[in-house]
């Protein structure tokens, strides 16, 4: 099974994230789409983050309803920061019936050359890459890879910091999250504070 691998922090996971996800699973030859829980990005300060548990159990709800899309917490036991490059290899020994190819925002794209051993990531894995508005140039050395694939996924501007602080200032934004995702968080009283 050819399965993509979208990582993140999911702060909480939201709309932009499941279009992605959803449009990946369905219009490109991925059977499956994994949302991987990163416990600490490398580039990434901490705000206000919920624990670990907390935020696999609220993509575990947004994906209860999609057979095609489903999580991983296989980073939780490994070193932080969390290297793409260190959860590849252990993906890959857990399961080997399996080719795993990378999710990835062309805004993470314009960035990839600061990731480790980026080289080492082109060499062995596809990257399935979709628009985003963003600064900045992509490199013509990965734009033009031949492990590079170009997928037209529609562009969602949405972030979970966003969510995070219109939840704090009282917004209703239940249409950003999926409906059970939003039912969830408001019952917990997630990011309330
Ligand atoms: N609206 C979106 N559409 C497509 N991709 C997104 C969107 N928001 C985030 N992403 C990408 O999804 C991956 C995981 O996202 P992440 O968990 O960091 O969410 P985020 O919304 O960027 O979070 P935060 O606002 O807390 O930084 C990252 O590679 C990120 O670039
Ligand atoms: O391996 C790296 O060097 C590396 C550097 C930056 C980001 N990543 C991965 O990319 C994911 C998205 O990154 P971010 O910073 O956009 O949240 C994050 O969850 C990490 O798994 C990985």
């Amino acid at each position: 099974m050819k399965v993509g691998l979208f990582f993140g922090t999911f702060n909480p996971i939201h709309v932009g994230h499941m279009i992605i996800a959803n449009y990946m699973a369905e219009f490109s030859d991925l059977d499956e789409v994994w949302f991987v829980i990163t416990p600490m990005s490398p580039f990434k300060q901490k705000s206000s983050m919920l624990s670990n548990l907390h935020r696999l159990a609220i993509v575990n709800v947004a994906v209860e309803n999609y057979p095609k899309l489903k999580t991983s917490d296989i980073e939780f036991k490994l070193p932080q920061p969390n290297y793409t490059i260190n959860t590849l290899i252990h993906i890959e020994e857990k399961y080997p019936e399996h080719q795993f190819c990378l999710i990835m925002g062309e805004d993470n794209l314009k960035g990839f050359h600061k990731w480790k051993n980026y080289e080492t990531i082109l060499e062995n894995y596809e990257l399935y890459v979709y628009p985003r508005i963003s600064e900045g140039k992509t490199e013509s050395q990965f734009l033009k890879h031949p492990k590079v694939h170009t997928v037209n996924a529609p562009i969602v501007q949405v972030s979970s910091t966003f969510i995070r602080k219109a939840i704090k200032g009282k917004k209703d934004i239940s249409t950003m999250l999926p409906s059970n995702v939003w039912k969830y968080i408001d019952e917990m009283n997630f990011y309330k504070t």
